[in-house]
């Protein structure tokens, strides 16, 4: 077996190169041959420097995450960055890609930096429910201050190479794509130097109220994870204790993250992300057709936002409303989004005037005749859908590919408008579109494997997480919702209150829980508009415009923050239901409102998958935390259910009466589990 790691001589300097595809992760054969080669550097008098390089498109971006929870192998990475600073000879790190986590680690403990401007440095380690621990908490604030130690480990992000240099974290900035030669030039320049600088031997200083206030700011940002709190404490260590005590204090505190359960969901997450994009059934090297120009239908609540996400990314869109005050309305929202985006400085005005600029509205449906992909985001009804996709179908050049934006609707039965369901599938983005990152892509029937494979790849153009779904009622996520808005609204009739069971569920890790959701999708979704028909406690609130946020009364009453407040008249409307229905009333805990909430959408998960509308459980983890925000830190509703066991979870529904799916009794009976 071939080492990833080379080296070779440039005159007195020993070059190291990493040739570890896809991201230079740093697996034990990439570590036992960097140990080797500052071996190789420290036995030699002929070498005087070492430069540490990367093939491919990045250097080291972390610790090989393969490896983690099996037996650990020789050398550890700690053990190899400690070797690397204590070389007498100068080690520098040629960066460019993403220097992250380990590979960080790496760079930080050489004693000198060079990058391109185009790289990025970062510790991420914390989204994986992690810290460094390799030194990286303890390195990190004697080389680049303590502020910026915190951001980096507490919150994951990378900082551009650029901001590296002016924080002193990167000691020189290369030229794109003269970074090798550079790099050795630099190593050069600094052979011989003494004493050369090494990052744990400085000091860590801050005032005990630098983390108070940080900790304080990022309070609901960190809320319910232990990682950031553990890459906190760790960089507080360092300012308080020798770098030998801060390290040993990092190691303790890494390995009872790396065995805790919310390392392991994160862990979990990070590849069900990645597994989702791999399509079951179609060859592995189907091509994805060209997508040059997008026609959106529709420019309304959602229409618009689909529309900003291609716009985003470069590609022209045509967008067609049905009346010019509509379309005007739609584009102005844009706008306005855009302008919101670049007040917080995270566009350039002239970026918006780009996006804008490449949006074409019209008002013909015969406008979309060039577009290699249209999107189809009018009213949730099959007739206007089936007259839509009929029209498109005629308009449409050959090869396009016609989506529909349905929530719930038989996406074989829209496709069964057109002469080509080979082209038809679903794109269903979530609200609102330019932001969440869920993209269920539904598969019908007849649709193509290179439509599959265009829609994945476009997915991952626009930035969005895709997740293949069968044609059912809801697809994977809102199917899943269903039967929690069913219970939630049981539990109201039998003595709950909409703010018991919302608090539940943001104590669970929600986001919000059904009711503060409902409030703030609309409580008139779906409603039948008759408000002399009043058959349910969704059409009492309907009929008196309680219809949520937007009418400032929902199952909430809002002041004009839109702070919600409980509400009486919902208290009273409750009640009137539980005294006409004559439902039974009891007192209802918290732990029913668990049972009965979450675990009905594992129940209904493990139907999804008996029936083949989901490729893999990871999948149905992947809709819930990037479609609902469900908390990475327990892994998606099926990787829960592992983790609190499928035989509770059996015995809990049928403890309240639920059907339960086969292949969740199965796998319970079995002892196994779902990932
Ligand atoms: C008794 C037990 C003792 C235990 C040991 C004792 C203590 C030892 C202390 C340990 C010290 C280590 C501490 C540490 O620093 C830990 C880390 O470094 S954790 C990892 C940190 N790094 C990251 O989180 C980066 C993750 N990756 C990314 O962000 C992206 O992949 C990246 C930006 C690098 C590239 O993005 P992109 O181009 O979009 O590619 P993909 O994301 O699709 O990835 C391509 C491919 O590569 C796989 N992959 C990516 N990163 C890693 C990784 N770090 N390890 C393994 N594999 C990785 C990814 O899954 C994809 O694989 P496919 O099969 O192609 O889907
Ligand atoms: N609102 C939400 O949270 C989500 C909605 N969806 C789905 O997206 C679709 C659109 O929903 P919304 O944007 O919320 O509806 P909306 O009512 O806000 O917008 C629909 C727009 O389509 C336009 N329209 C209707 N018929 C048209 C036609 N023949 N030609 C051109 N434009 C036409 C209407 O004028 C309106 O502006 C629905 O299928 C819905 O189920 C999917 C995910 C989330």
């Amino acid at each position: 077996m071939t080492s990833p790691i080379t080296t070779h001589r440039e005159g007195d300097v020993l070059v190291v190169v990493s040739n570890n595809p896809p991201v230079n992760a740093l697996g034990a054969a990439v570590r036992t041959g960097l140990d080797a080669a500052i071996d190789e550097a420290a036995g030699d008098d002929g070498i005087k420097a070492v430069v540490i390089a990367c093939d491919g498109q990045t250097f080291f971006a972390g610790a090989d995450i393969t490896e983690f929870g099996k037996p650990p192998v020789e050398p550890l990475l700690p053990t190899l960055v400690d070797k690397i600073e204590a070389s007498e000879k100068p080690v520098i790190a040629a960066i460019h890609g993403t220097a992250l986590g380990g590979g960080c680690e790496v760079a930080i403990a050489c004693h000198y930096r060079i990058a391109v401007p185009s790289a990025k440095l970062g510790t991420p380690e914390v989204k994986l429910g992690l810290l460094p621990g390799a030194g990286g908490t303890q390195r990190l604030p004697r080389l680049a201050g303590v502020e910026l130690a915190l951001e980096m480990v507490a919150k994951g992000d990378p900082i551009p190479a650029t901001k590296a240099h002016q924080a002193g974290l990167v000691d020189r900035l290369a030229d794109e794509g003269a970074l090798r030669e550079q790099a050795v030039a630099f190593a050069r320049e600094v052979a011989g130097a003494r004493p050369l600088p090494r990052a744990s031997e400085g000091e860590a200083k801050a005032d005990a109220s630098v983390f108070a206030d940080f900790r304080k700011a990022n309070a609901r940002r960190f809320r319910g994870f232990d990682a950031p709190e553990a890459n906190i404490a760790c960089v507080e260590k360092a300012t308080q204790t020798p770098y030998a005590e801060g390290v040993q204090f990092e190691r303790e505190s890494f390995m009872k993250l790396m065995f805790g359960v919310q390392s392991a969901a994160q862990r979990h997450v990070f590849f069900a992300e990645r597994k989702a994009s791999k399509i079951d059934g179609i060859p592995a090297d189907t091509r994805p057709r060209d997508i040059k120009r997008v026609g959106i239908i529709g420019a309304g609540t959602m229409g618009g936002g689909i529309a900003m996400n291609f716009l985003s990314a470069g590609i022209p869109v045509t967008i067609v409303e049905m009346q010019q005050d509509a379309l005007d309305r739609g584009t102005a929202t844009m706008r306005k989004n855009y302008e919101a985006t670049a007040a917080k400085g995270r566009m350039k005005p002239e970026q918006v005037e780009a996006a804008m600029g490449a949006l074409t509205p019209t008002l013909s449906l015969d406008d979309l005749a060039d577009c290699d992909l249209i999107i189809e985001a009018v009213y949730e009804n099959m007739d206007v859908k089936k007259d839509i996709f009929g029209k498109l179908d005629k308009i449409a050049k050959p090869g396009a590919i016609l989506a529909s934006n349905t929530s719930y609707l038989n996406v074989d039965e829209i496709a069964a408008s057109t002469a080509r369901p080979e082209d038809v599938l679903g794109l269903h983005f979530f609200s609102p579109a330019n932001v969440m990152k869920l993209l269920e892509v539904v598969r019908g029937a007849k649709t193509a494997p290179d439509v599959l494979a265009t829609a994945m790849a476009v997915a991952k153009k626009i930035r969005k997480v895709a997740v293949v779904a069968g044609v059912c009622h809801g697809f994977i996520g809102n199917r899943m919702l269903m039967p929690r808005q069913v219970e939630a609204m049981k539990l109201l009739m039998e003595g709950a209150t909409p703010e018991q069971i919302d608090k539940v569920h943001v104590a669970f890790g929600m986001p919000m829980g059904p009711f503060q959701m409902s409030d703030l999708a609309g409580v008139d979704i779906g409603w039948h508009r008759d408000p002399t028909r009043i058959e349910s406690i969704r059409d009492a609130l309907a009929a008196e415009k309680r219809w949520g946020q937007k009418t400032q009364a929902g199952f909430y009453d809002y002041d004009e923050k839109r702070n919600p407040s409980p509400s009486p008249r919902v208290a009273e409307i409750i009640e009137d239901f539980r005294q006409k229905t004559g439902t039974p009333q009891h007192d209802v805990t918290d732990e029913e409102i668990v049972e009965r909430t979450l675990y009905p959408m594992v129940n209904e998960g493990a139907l999804i998958l008996e029936e083949g509308m989901a490729q893999r459980a990871s999948d149905i983890d992947v809709v819930w935390i990037y479609g609902y925000g469900w908390p990475v830190y327990r892994g998606g509703p099926m990787f829960w259910a592992d983790t609190e066991g499928l035989k509770k979870i059996v015995a809990g529904l049928e403890k309240h009466g639920f059907e339960v799916a086969k292949l969740l009794k199965d796998k319970a009976e079995k002892g196994e589990r779902f990932n």
